[in-house]
C-alpha cells in the first residue's frame, strides 16, 4: 500500500515508478491519495484520467479525513436505525440544516498550499460536502460501499450549482486583544500580499429532489474565527397550531426543536425539545437531550486516520471517495471557483478571532436562517 502524502504534482510520477517497479505480483497494490484532487472539474478530471493510466479505480483510495470522525460514521446509523429520525427526514419536518466548520487559528506557515486553494476547496468542496451527501441521501440499499457510493452521487447530482449570490466570502484581517496581536492572512510569509483568496465562506445549498425540495443546506467555513469545531445542526420546522405558542413570545424560532450533531470537539449528539419548568405554574423551558461521548463512554475515539488506513488494509472502500463522487462534486462548485476567480471577488475582511464576516448572517437572514452555532444557548 502506497501513501501519497507528496506534493500533488508529484502524484502521477509516483504513481507511474510505484506500478512499474514496485507493486505487488501476487497480492494487491493500493495507492492512498490525499487532497487536493485538483483544483476544479478539468484539473480533477485530468488527475483521474493519469491515474487510470497505471492504476484501476479500485486501487485507488481517495481519502477524506472527516469521512473517518466518529460522528460522521455515526450520521448513517442515527438516520437508518432509529425509528424517530427517517421519517421526520424530509422538507416536511426540517427547515434547514447547517454545516459548519471553524478553526480558531490562521493558516500559520501553511500559506503556500493555502492560497492555491482557498477555504472552499480546502474544506466545502470535499469535507462539508461529503457531509451532506451522507446526510442528504437515500437509504441505500446496502452497507455496501458501491451501495453506499452510488446513493451519495446520485444526491450530489441533485444538487444545484452554486451561485455567487448565495455565496460569502471572508479574509481575516489583523487584531488585537488583551495586548496580543494576531496576524492577518496576508502577513503569513507565504502569502502574496494583495491575496483575494478567502479564508472563510458561507453558502447556501438546494437539493433539487422530492425529499428536500426548497430546503437550504447552510455552510459555513472558516480560520482564525473565535471558535473551534465541526458541527452539523438540523433545525425543525415550527409545531403547527401550537398550544403553548404564547408562552414563545414573538420568538417561534427559538421553541423548534433542534438536532445537534458535534462532531469535534467533546462529541455530543444532542435533541433540544421543550419542557414544562418544574413548579406549579406554567413556565416553559429549553433542554437538551444529550448523548455526550465522553459521559456515556470511556473507551478513546480513534483519530480518523486510524479508521481510514485499516480499511484501506482491509480492501474497504465504503469511506473513500469514488471517481464519479468527485466529478459530481467539482461540478457543483467549479462555475463557482471560476466566477470568484475571474471576476477579482474582494473577500469581506474580518477580525481574527471573530465570528466571521456579517455578510454570513445576511445570506442566512435571506433564507429565513439564524446559524445555530451563533445564538446565546447553542
Ligand atoms: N499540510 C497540510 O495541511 C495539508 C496537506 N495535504 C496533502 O497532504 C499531503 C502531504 O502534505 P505535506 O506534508 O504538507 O506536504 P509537503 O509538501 O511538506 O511534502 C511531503 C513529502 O513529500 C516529499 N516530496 C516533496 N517533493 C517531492 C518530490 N519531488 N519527489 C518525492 N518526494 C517529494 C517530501 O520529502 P522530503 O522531506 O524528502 O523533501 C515530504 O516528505 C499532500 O498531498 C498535500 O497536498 C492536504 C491538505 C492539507
Ligand atoms: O483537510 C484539512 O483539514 C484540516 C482540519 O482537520 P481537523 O481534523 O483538524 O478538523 C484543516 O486545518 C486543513 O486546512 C484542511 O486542509
Amino acid at each position: 500500500m502506497f501513501y501519497l502524502s507528496v506534493p500533488p504534482n508529484v502524484f502521477i510520477d509516483v504513481v507511474k515508478c510505484a506500478s512499474k517497479s514496485a507493486s505487488s505480483l501476487n497480492g494487491w497494490t493500493r495507492v492512498i491519495v490525499e487532497k487536493p484532487f485538483g483544483r476544479d472539474s478539468e484539473s480533477s478530471a485530468a488527475l483521474t484520467r493519469n491515474l487510470k493510466q497505471y492504476l484501476e479505480e479500485d486501487q485507488i483510495f481517495r481519502i477524506d479525513h472527516y469521512l473517518g470522525k466518529e460522528l460522521v460514521e455515526n450520521l448513517s446509523v442515527l438516520r437508518f436505525s432509529n425509528l424517530v429520525f427517517e421519517p421526520l427526514w424530509s422538507r416536511q419536518y426540517i427547515r434547514n440544516v447547517q454545516l459548519i466548520f471553524s478553526e480558531d487559528f490562521g493558516t500559520e506557515g501553511r500559506g503556500g498550499y493555502f492560497d492555491n486553494y482557498g477555504i472552499i476547496r480546502d474544506i466545502m468542496q470535499n469535507h462539508l460536502l461529503q457531509i451532506l451527501a451522507l446526510f442528504a441521501m437515500e437509504t441505500p440499499v446496502s452497507l455496501d460501499a458501491e451501495d453506499i457510493r452510488n446513493e451519495k452521487v446520485k444526491v450530489l447530482r441533485c444538487m444545484k450549482p452554486l451561485l455567487l449570490d448565495d455565496v460569502v466570502i471572508g479574509q481575516y484581517k489583523s487584531h488585537s486583544k488583551g495586548g496580543i496581536s494576531y496576524p492577518a492572512y496576508i502577513d503569513d510569509k507565504t502569502v502574496p500580499n494583495d491575496s483575494l483568496t478567502p479564508t472563510f465562506a458561507a453558502a447556501a445549498i438546494f437539493i433539487n429532489n422530492a425529499r428536500w425540495d426548497g430546503v437550504p443546506f447552510l455552510m459555513k467555513a472558516g480560520k482564525a474565527l473565535n471558535t473551534k469545531g465541526a458541527q452539523i445542526r438540523v433545525q425543525f420546522r415550527h409545531v403547527p397550531g401550537n398550544l403553548y405558542k404564547k408562552s414563545f413570545g414573538t420568538d417561534l424560532d427559538r421553541a423548534t426543536n433542534e438536532l445537534v450533531i458535534r462532531v469535534q470537539p467533546d462529541e455530543a449528539i444532542y435533541l433540544k425539545i421543550n419542557n414544562k419548568m418544574p413548579g406549579l405554574g406554567m413556565r416553559l423551558d429549553r433542554s437538551n437531550l444529550n448523548l455526550h461521548y465522553a459521559a456515556r463512554y470511556s473507551k478513546e475515539i480513534p483519530d480518523a486516520y486510524e479508521r481510514l488506513l485499516l480499511d484501506a488494509i482491509e480492501g474497504e472502500r465504503r469511506l473513500f471517495i469514488r471517481s464519479d463522487e468527485l466529478d459530481a462534486a467539482w461540478a457543483l462548485f467549479t462555475p463557482l471557483l471560476k466566477e470568484l476567480e475571474e471576476n477579482k471577488i474582494v473577500p469581506e475582511l474580518y477580525p481574527f478571532g471573530s465570528r466571521g464576516p456579517v455578510g454570513a448572517h445576511y445570506l442566512a437572514a435571506k433564507y429565513n436562517v439564524r446559524w445555530g452555532d451563533l445564538s446565546a444557548e447553542h
